[in-house]
């Protein structure tokens, strides 16, 4: 087995991680202060305040966690901040290339539109790029929730930021009520627009959501966990050549899966369907990606090599340039070599 500090040192990529739900207490401090919301004094106060527990109810009773977050991140300037912060947490894992992910249509609260709030992840991960040398992209994510007409405004808001930051599009929130049915017209809209397309699909016991996503030619699935136990389904998703974003403790305290013995690693791999780990939210899961790889060796097995594989099926996914892939194999395949 590796060690904690030689799995950190490891190259990494990661596709899924929320903006909002992966920012660093000190962040949180400041992002607090600039909008004069008072927050607990001690660091272990706060951390409960916006991490969850191990016993909620499931996906809905996580996504309340937000609620604390999104009141701070409704400025240029603050999401900005955010998106280094989130940024400068990844350089100390060495991750080479992440996929950064957040809803614009949240931040409009004060007034701030969608491009602006765009526009304002974009800069600071730029910011980053220069001070830490990791690569990103940007994700938005429509929420399932709302309405069609909303999250097609929000695509065509977001459209012209391709290749300059933005690369892909999501839908996030509450899949167990809005099924991918629900979302197809603001699906194709995005499609239409030219938007590479990922979906959170199969985290809330809905396999089906992902048959869905794959019919409408999406090959990016946030968890597909509900795969477990489904092997028609994942010999469909394998010779589509998909891929699953995983967050094991995500869907832990999600409740996606019962344990970790039901988290279905054997039977995917046994099936070669493509497999990435990732954290989804930092701070909200309490996790990182180094502690999801050590959970991933510990109880699944997962060996070094197996590791690489994971990273080359992540970059090879990614919404990223042709120059920039290859840039990230090369760092992979040189940090795997020398580790
Ligand atoms: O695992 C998840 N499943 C579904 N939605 C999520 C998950 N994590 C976060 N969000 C939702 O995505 C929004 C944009 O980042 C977050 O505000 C949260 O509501
Ligand atoms: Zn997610």
């Amino acid at each position: 087995m590796l060690t904690v500090q030689e799995l950190k040192a490891l190259p990494k990529v990661e596709l899924h991680c929320h903006l909002d739900g992966s920012l660093s207490l000190k962040a949180i401090r400041k992002l607090a202060q600039m909008a004069a919301v008072e927050l607990p004094a001690s660091d272990q106060a706060l951390r409960e305040l916006v991490s969850v527990p191990d016993d909620i109810e499931d996906l809905l009773d996580y996504l309340k966690r937000f609620d604390v977050i999104l009141p701070l991140l409704q400025t240029a300037e603050a999401l900005e901040l955010a998106a280094y912060d989130v940024i400068e947490q990844c350089a100390a894992e060495n991750v080479r290339y992440i996929e950064v992910r957040f809803a614009p249509d949240f931040s409009t609260e004060k007034g701030l539109s969608v491009s602006e709030a765009i526009a304002a992840v974009i800069k600071g991960l730029h910011q980053a790029q220069a001070d830490f040398g990791v690569e990103s992209g940007l994700l938005v994510c429509a929420m399932r929730q709302y309405s069609n007409q909303r999250s097609q405004m929000m695509f065509k808001a977001a459209q012209p930021f391709l290749g300059q930051g933005l690369v892909g599009g999501d839908f996030a929130g509450d899949e167990a009520d809005f099924p991918t049915e629900v979302i197809e017209p603001a699906i194709k809209t995005a499609q239409q627009l030219g938007i590479p397309m990922t979906l959170h699909a199969g985290e809330s016991h809905c396999a089906h959501n992902v048959m869905a996503a794959l019919a409408l030619g999406i090959r990016r699935f946030g968890h597909g966990v509900a795969l477990g136990g489904h092997v028609d389904f994942q010999k469909q998703v394998s010779e589509a050549d998909g891929v699953l974003e995983m967050c094991l403790t995500s869907n832990l305290q999600t409740k996606a899966v019962k344990n970790l013995a039901s988290y279905p690693v054997a039977e995917l791999l046994a099936n070669q369907v493509k497999i990435t780990i990732n954290t989804d939210n930092r701070t909200v899961s309490n996790t990182n990606l180094t502690k999801e790889y050590d959970l991933w060796q510990r109880h699944f097995g997962i060996t070094k090599s197996q590791f690489l594989e994971v990273n080359l099926n992540a970059i090879n996914a990614a919404f990223c340039s042709a120059t920039i892939r290859q840039q990230v194999i090369q760092d992979l395949q040189k940090g795997y070599a020398e580790n």
